[in-house]
């Protein structure tokens, strides 16, 4: 099987059709303006035309109001959302669009519970918890805590990067992976040549 690739935090269009044309099946472009990867529905709506057919866009967000969902739906219209904060199964179902759901492990968070409250997502991405951050912190975390019989695919994130993601994919086989920080210049600025190399190093993991 190959292990599905998405590239997080973009903000230019130059660095979303790189990382497609390198092989990312999908790009998510935050809409959580304390973020310093926040994109304006304009920037997203550059991204979204720019990208050729088949590249998943993901719209990401952290408990936001369901009016600026809304919003981004109607002014983007993404494939995919992403919930990345403390929304509830019913609140992320009421846009009856296709949603991953993220979750950030910490010590008493039952995972195969907490995937099936959200049992009608596409997929769980799991996420390092840094207490006061939501996402995108260049963290990793104990790999050893995700339990073997999770009921939704995997989307494994947080500090992957070039020099751990074979390892990373061989150890836990994910049904994807996602990165932000581990392949950027800066915040929301992609690093090309890492770009390439992490999507090389997924597809060595995979052979
Ligand atoms: O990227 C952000 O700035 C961000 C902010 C708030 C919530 C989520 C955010 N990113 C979500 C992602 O899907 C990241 O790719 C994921 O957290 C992994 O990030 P990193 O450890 O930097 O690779």
């Amino acid at each position: 099987m190959r292990t599905r690739i998405k590239i997080c935090g973009l903000t230019r269009v130059t660095d979303a059709l790189h990382a497609a044309r390198c092989g990312a099946d999908a790009i998510g472009l935050v809409f959580y303006p304390p973020s310093p990867r926040h994109v304006t529905l304009e920037q997203a709506r550059a991204i979204g035309r720019a990208l050729p057919a088949f590249v998943t866009r993901v719209a990401l967000f952290v408990d936001a109001d369901p009016a600026q969902v809304g919003t981004v739906l109607a002014g983007l219209r993404p494939d995919l959302l992403q919930f990345h904060g403390d929304e509830s199964p019913e609140y992320c179902r009421q846009f009856g669009m296709p949603y991953i759901k993220a979750g950030r492990v910490r010590a008493g968070l039952d995972l195969v519970q907490y995937a099936a409250l959200y049992a009608d997502a596409q997929g769980l991405l799991l996420d390092a918890f840094v207490p006061g951050q939501a996402g995108g912190t260049g963290q990793s975390f104990d790999w050893a805590l995700i339990p073997e019989n999770l009921p939704l695919p995997l989307i494994l994130s947080g500090g992957l990067e070039p020099e751990n993601v074979r390892h990373a994919v061989q150890s836990v086989h994910p049904w994807a992976v996602d990165v932000s920080s581990g392949v950027e210049i800066s915040k929301g600025i992609k690093d090309a040549a890492k770009v390439v190399q992490f999507i090389q190093e997924v597809s060595n993991a995979d052979r």
